[in-house]
């Protein structure tokens, strides 16, 4: 559903991150692993249109970036930035109510499309409170309602990107999240792509892992062909273990 071709950002003669052809499928979750530095969130960012390369290298449904109207582009392209910045104290359901501006609802059924988007993230009882005055986890999970509200009127299926959406999150919320991501490709169709480090969470939720390496996708499978000991100790240059889950078709790697 979305394709991408000759995908390239150089900066400096450097190239930062390359995608010769890379498809991304409705009703899948991938997840986007690689050492840091290694262009991940490049990638997610010249998806997103942040790096202004050319839009027509995109295509959605068959048809191009460029040919898109930007409302309904945003209404089926959804983008949670690895860092949100915000210095106005709003309330935390205005800032997920930000999430509306390409759609149309009417007054009470867009109080309650932002209600069901915090309900999403278990953020609802902090719809009232001061945006600044909540925690890392706190902002980063109403940022996911925000983009989420923002995907609620797609009229075919949207994609969602994440980049690094556990990363500020306890240990409880970060299976949260990613139980959602896997839910919304397998149950709404969504294509979801996050950015995660922890290589045990993408093998747990991830149907689809793309393994980075200075800027380029170097594997690409399920989790179980992609990550294994060897791969880690190539592309991390860490020497890990495998200990096997009990009752469970996957291991973990410690
Ligand atoms: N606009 C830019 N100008 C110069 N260098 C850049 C620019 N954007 C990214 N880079 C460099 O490109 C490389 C890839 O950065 P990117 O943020 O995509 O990595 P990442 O894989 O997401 O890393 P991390 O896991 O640390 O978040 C890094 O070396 C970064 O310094």
């Amino acid at each position: 559903m979305l394709e991408i071709r000759d995908f390239h950002f150089a900066v400096g003669g450097r190239t930062l991150m390359q995608a010769d052809h890379l498809n991304l499928h409705a009703g899948e979750f991938t997840v986007i692993v690689g050492p840091n530095g290694a262009g991940k969130s490049t990638l997610l960012k010249g998806i997103a249109g942040d790096l202004g390369l050319p839009r027509h290298t995109m295509a959605l449904h068959g048809r191009r970036f460029n040919q898109w109207p930007a409302t309904a582009l945003a209404r089926h392209l959804g983008v949670l930035p690895q860092h949100s910045t915000l210095t106005f104290g709003f309330a935390a359901r205005d800032v997920v109510a930000m999430g509306a501006y390409p759609l149309s609802l009417s007054e009470s059924a867009r109080r309650e499309a932002v209600l069901d988007a915090m309900a999403a993230t278990d953020t609802t009882a902090l719809a009232e409170k001061d945006y600044l005055t909540l925690s890392g986890g706190e902002k980063q999970r109403v940022q996911l309602s925000r983009v989420l509200l923002q995907l609620c009127q797609a009229e075919s299926d949207p994609v969602l990107l994440l980049d690094e959406p556990t990363s500020a999150l306890d240990l409880a919320q970060q299976h949260r999240i990613c139980q959602l991501a896997a839910k919304l490709a397998h149950q709404n169709g969504y294509a979801v792509v996050a950015v995660l480090h922890d290589l045990n969470l993408a093998s747990r939720y991830g149907d689809r892992v793309l393994v980075m390496e200075q800027g380029r996708i170097v594997a690409d499978g399920s989790p179980a062909e992609v990550l294994d000991l060897n791969r880690v100790a190539r592309t991390w240059g860490y020497q890990g273990q495998a200990v096997a889950v009990p009752d469970s078709h996957y291991q973990v790697i410690v």
